[in-house]
């Protein structure tokens, strides 16, 4: 989620530039090479004589400053935390994840008793135009916005929204940035230089676009907030002669990618709890027909819980004594390493692809050849494809698929091509490998879908007896630290780790990696190249063209009011725009745009 622009010291994978200098050189060219290299990196991260190339000014703007806000509990006795040690094959059941969330309310509860941090830390000019809440501070920034946490005000006209919500992250975009800019990342993938137009047509027609992708995404996380405790719930969206502002729940503990950073790699425990709640948010947005298609460790937020170190910290054969950081105890249907309740956020790459009213893909249109539908069940495995992704870089540090030329990650990750190397994969079970192979599988006939993937045996592996008895002593204690607030006693964040040259390099190696499996997925749909298109009709129909009138109770998102923000499109028509479209790719390349300050491009 967060942006790798210059500022951050991003490592410029493709052009090999001075910062990854600090990534070992690579002396062979064989396939288990990358990992060998990609763990160096991750090492790098944890080891002291590591550089942190973010200047000071950087460091200001990254985003996971808020463990200063967060609520904060007693430590454990050593009676419980022997009970804790018990540790084994424990997993999170379906059914225990409730007790996850009330968990989470009782760290919403804490916040507002606690009071904290209630004044802005400085005036926002953001605030100026901004209703009902009271900004107190930024807490992230993404590519095009900046994310604040912010408070309701009393009495506001619209309070009833936020009686459920203490505090909100506030996602702004300033319009004028996006008039410059594109933020259709698919669009700026598929489609090559602008071309010619002139100026005042362009600014108009980039506007109108990413006024489109705003709104897409809000209407998406609109659609999928409801009944879903694993996706970041939607609270709010609001428009000002300057700003958009897209209000939500707010995580407190951040981004999992960096406690991936922080710990090196997760426990199974650990790993199965994080990707377990992501299968769930991911099981809901599909039997909606939306896939999301940037699933990748930044985009999942999480609550953090009571850190509780080990007794005897346990070490892998692959392990640095020196740097390794102790996760500490995972308690069932809590979790551990200080990573309670997870959520998936960020939604500005989703896509609906059928109607749960109709179950007809959406973008079609009467004309359009049988062979050309999408077909839905592709579509969502790229999803899977991310799910195995980040699983593969829990359980050992490194993601699946890495090399320092573009050219060559591409070709890996379209082929596959990843290993369980040694010695980093050698104590991870051989059911959590077979769960990591079901996911990156090519085929996506053969790749687990989302009910496959939540029946896995390695999923589901926990003895139901032993864990209803710790899930009992887990809430116990949940009920003791309840009275005993007021001592810090999370984990501390090292956030100059996030943006080493490693921790950009695995960033960047997500990012590929979903354009990659994006790219793939339109080809297979597109043989006629009329998919690349779908995504524009789609928004043609949803949005408000007078074709798009016409199919309204059968292609407009889910639960959502066509004329929600009254959006008006003013654009070509869907002939007109396939035919330029046409135009442009059969005479050019793609490129890959989500990467700032890299140019990558791609033969189709
Ligand atoms: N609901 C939230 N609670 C807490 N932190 C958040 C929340 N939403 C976003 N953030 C923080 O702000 C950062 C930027 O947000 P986000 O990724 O949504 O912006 P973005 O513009 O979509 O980024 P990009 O497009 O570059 O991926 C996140 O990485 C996260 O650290």
């Amino acid at each position: 989620m967060t942006k790798n622009d210059g500022d951050y010291g991003a490592v410029d994978v493709a052009n090999n530039n001075k910062h990854s200098t600090n990534i070992e050189p690579n002396t062979k060219s064989d396939g288990n090479t990358k990992a060998i290299k990609t763990t160096n990196i991750i090492r790098k991260v944890k080891s002291p004589d590591s550089t942190n190339t973010a200047d000071s000014d950087s460091e200001s703007k990254i985003s996971m400053n808020l463990n200063i806000n967060i609520p904060t509990v007693n430590s454990k006795t050593g009676e419980e935390e022997n009970e804790n040690e018990d540790e084994g094959a424990s997993s999170l059941a379906s059914s225990q994840l409730s007790s996850l969330n009330e968990e989470q309310d009782i760290y919403e509860d804490e916040d507002t008793e606690d009071g904290e941090l209630i004044q802005p830390e400085h005036e926002f000019s953001e605030q100026l135009e901004l209703q009902n809440f009271k900004i107190i501070n930024k807490i992230g920034e993404g590519a095009f916005s900046k994310v604040f946490r912010a408070v309701p005000i009393e009495d506001s006209p619209n309070a009833f929204l936020t009686k459920s919500y203490k505090e909100v992250a506030i996602k702004v975009i300033k319009k004028t940035d996006l008039s410059s800019l594109d933020i259709n990342k698919d669009h700026l993938f598929h489609e090559p230089p602008a071309k010619q137009h002139n100026k005042n047509e362009k600014q108009h027609s980039s506007k109108t676009s990413s006024k489109e992708q705003v709104l897409k995404e809000v209407m998406i996380h609109k659609a999928v907030t409801n009944n879903c405790d694993n996706i970041v719930a939607f609270v709010d969206f609001q428009e000002s002669k300057t700003y958009y502002y897209l209000i939500q729940e707010l995580l407190h503990g951040g981004e999992i990618f960096g406690e991936i950073v922080k710990l090196t790699y997760f426990s199974e425990d650990l790993s199965r709890h994080v990707i377990k709640q992501l299968a769930i948010a991911i099981k809901h947005m599909h039997s909606l027909g939306i896939v999301h298609r940037d699933i990748k460790p930044e985009n999942l937020l999480f609550e953090p819980i009571e850190y509780i170190p080990s007794l005897k910290p346990k070490l892998r054969k692959s392990d640095d004594p020196q740097t390794k950081v102790d996760e500490g105890v995972f308690t069932p249907g809590v979790g551990g390493g200080g990573i309670g309740v997870v959520k998936l956020a960020d939604f500005g790459l989703s896509k609906q692809i059928f109607s749960t009213n109709t179950k007809t893909p959406c973008g079609t249109v009467g004309y359009t050849a049988p062979e050309v539908v999408k077909d839905e069940r592709y579509s969502m495995k790229v999803d899977m494809w991310g799910i195995g992704c980040v699983l593969y870089t829990m359980l050992c540090g490194f993601p699946p698929f890495y090399d320092e030329k573009i050219d060559t990650l591409t070709e890996k990750i379209s082929r596959g091509e990843y290993t369980f190397l040694a010695p980093w994969w050698d104590e991870i079970s051989n059911g959590a490998k077979n769960a990591v192979m079901r996911l990156l599988e090519v085929d996506p006939n053969r790749r687990y879908d989302i009910d496959e993937f939540l029946a896995d045996p390695w999923l589901n592996t926990f003895d139901c007896e032993r864990e209803k008895e710790k899930l009992d002593n887990a809430k116990k204690q949940i009920n003791k630290r309840r009275s005993r607030r007021n001592k810090k006693f999370f984990m501390e964040r090292d956030s100059t780790l996030l943006y080493s040259p490693a921790a950009v390099a695995m960033r960047d190696a997500f990012d590929i990696s979903n354009a990659v499996q994006r790219i793939e997925e339109d080809k297979r749909d597109s043989p006629y190249i009329l998919g690349a298109l779908a995504e524009d009709e789609e928004e043609e129909f949803r949005l408000g063209s007078s074709t798009a009138k016409s199919n309204k109770n059968t292609n407009n998102l889910n639960g959502l009011d066509d004329d929600m923000f009254q959006l008006k499109l003013d654009t070509s028509t869907i002939l007109k725009r396939r035919q330029e479209k046409n135009h442009n790719i059969i005479q050019n390349t793609t490129s890959i745009p989500p990467i700032p300050g890299k140019s990558i491009s791609f033969i189709t």
